[in-house]
C-alpha cells in the first residue's frame, strides 16, 4: 500500500553534498505493523517526515494504494489518510486538548469519544479536555496528546516518532496496549520508529536502518535476537573496558 522505490534525501553541508537517506526501498503492506530502529543520526526521523511529505525527496517516488504521492504536499497526504505524531510535538496557544482532538477527527466527536482517546494515552480525561496545549504541558503530557490526535483520525497510515520519549512507564504501559488495540480493530498500516525492546516485540517487521540504508529487515523472530545480541555484545564490551581501566 506504501511503496518507496529507490529514494534519496541529500543536503548540502559546507558545500558539499550529504545523503542522509541513501536510494532506500520499502514496500509497507496495508494492516501492517512495523518498527524502524537503529543508531541514533541513521536517518529514521527522516525518512517519517519523507513519507508525511515535510521534506522533500532528493531522487525516487513514493506510491500510496498505486498512486504517485512525490509530488503531495503535506497537506494532500494528511488528507489521503496519512498522519505523523511528531518526535517533538508543536504547541498551539489558544487551543483546548477537546478542540484538538475534535478538528483531527475532522467531524462531530462526542466527549465520551474524546474522553476515550486520551484514556487510551494514560490521561485522566476530565483534567485535560479544557486544557490549553500551550507550555503550560510537560513534554509528556504533550506528546501523549498528539499520539491522542492520531488515534482520534480516520488513518491508513499512522506513523508514530519515538512514542515512549519522556513518558513515564505507566504510561508507557498504556501506550503499549493501545498500539497492539489499534493493530488488532483498526487495520491501520503502523509505522513506529522506536529504540524500546517492548515496542520492537509488538512489530511484524523491523527495519533497522544505519547510515541512511536499510541494514537489517525481517520478522522480529529473524531481527530481534541479533539486535539484542549487539546490544548485551556492546554493554560487555563497555564494562570490560572499565574493568580494564580500573
Ligand atoms: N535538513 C537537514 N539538514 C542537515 N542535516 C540533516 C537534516 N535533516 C537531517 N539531518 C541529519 O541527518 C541525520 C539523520 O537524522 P534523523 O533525525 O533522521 O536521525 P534519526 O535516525 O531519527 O536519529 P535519532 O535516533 O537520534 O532520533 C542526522 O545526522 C541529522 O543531523
Amino acid at each position: 500500500m506504501l511503496e518507496l522505490n529507490n529514494i534519496s534525501f541529500k543536503v548540502e553541508e559546507n558545500g558539499e553534498s550529504r545523503t542522509i537517506i541513501d536510494d532506500l526501498s520499502i514496500s509497507f503492506e496495508e494492516g501492517g505493523f512495523y518498527v524502524i530502529t537503529g543508531p541514533n543520526g541513521g536517518g529514521k526521523s527522516t525518512l517519517a517526515k519523507l513519507i508525511m511529505g515535510i521534506s522533500e525527496l532528493s531522487e525516487g517516488q513514493i506510491l500510496f494504494d498505486g498512486e504517485d504521492i512525490t509530488d503531495k504536499n503535506i497537506t494532500e497526504r494528511a488528507n489521503m489518510g496519512i498522519g505523523y505524531a511528531f518526535q517533538q510535538p508543536p504547541r498551539i496557544k489558544g487551543m483546548t486538548v477537546e478542540d484538538l482532538l475534535k478538528i483531527a477527527h475532522k467531524g462531530d466527536l462526542p466527549e465520551e469519544e474524546c474522553c476515550q482517546y486520551l484514556a487510551d494515552v494514560g490521561l485522566c480525561p476530565k483534567e485535560y479536555l479544557s486544557r490549553e496545549v500551550d507550555n503550560s504541558l510537560s513534554g509528556g503530557e504533550m506528546k501523549r496528546i498528539e499520539i491522542a490526535t492520531i488515534l482520534a483520525r480516520d488513518l491508513k497510515i499512522a506513523i508514530f516518532d519515538e512514542p515512549e520519549a519522556g513518558i513515564d512507564l505507566w504510561s508507557f504501559a498504556k501506550l503499549n496496549e493501545t498500539f497492539q488495540k489499534m493493530h488488532k480493530e483498526k487495520n491501520h498500516t503502523i509505522i513506529i520508529i522506536s529504540h524500546q525492546e517492548r515496542i520492537l516485540e509488538l512489530a511484524d517487521k523491523i527495519i533497522v536502518l544505519e547510515n541512511g540504508k536499510i541494514k537489517t529487515m525481517g520478522t522480529k523472530e529473524e531481527v530481534l535476537p541479533s539486535i539484542l545480541n549487539q546490544v548485551n555484545g556492546t554493554v560487555c564490551a563497555i564494562q570490560g573496558k572499565e574493568l580494564f581501566n580500573e
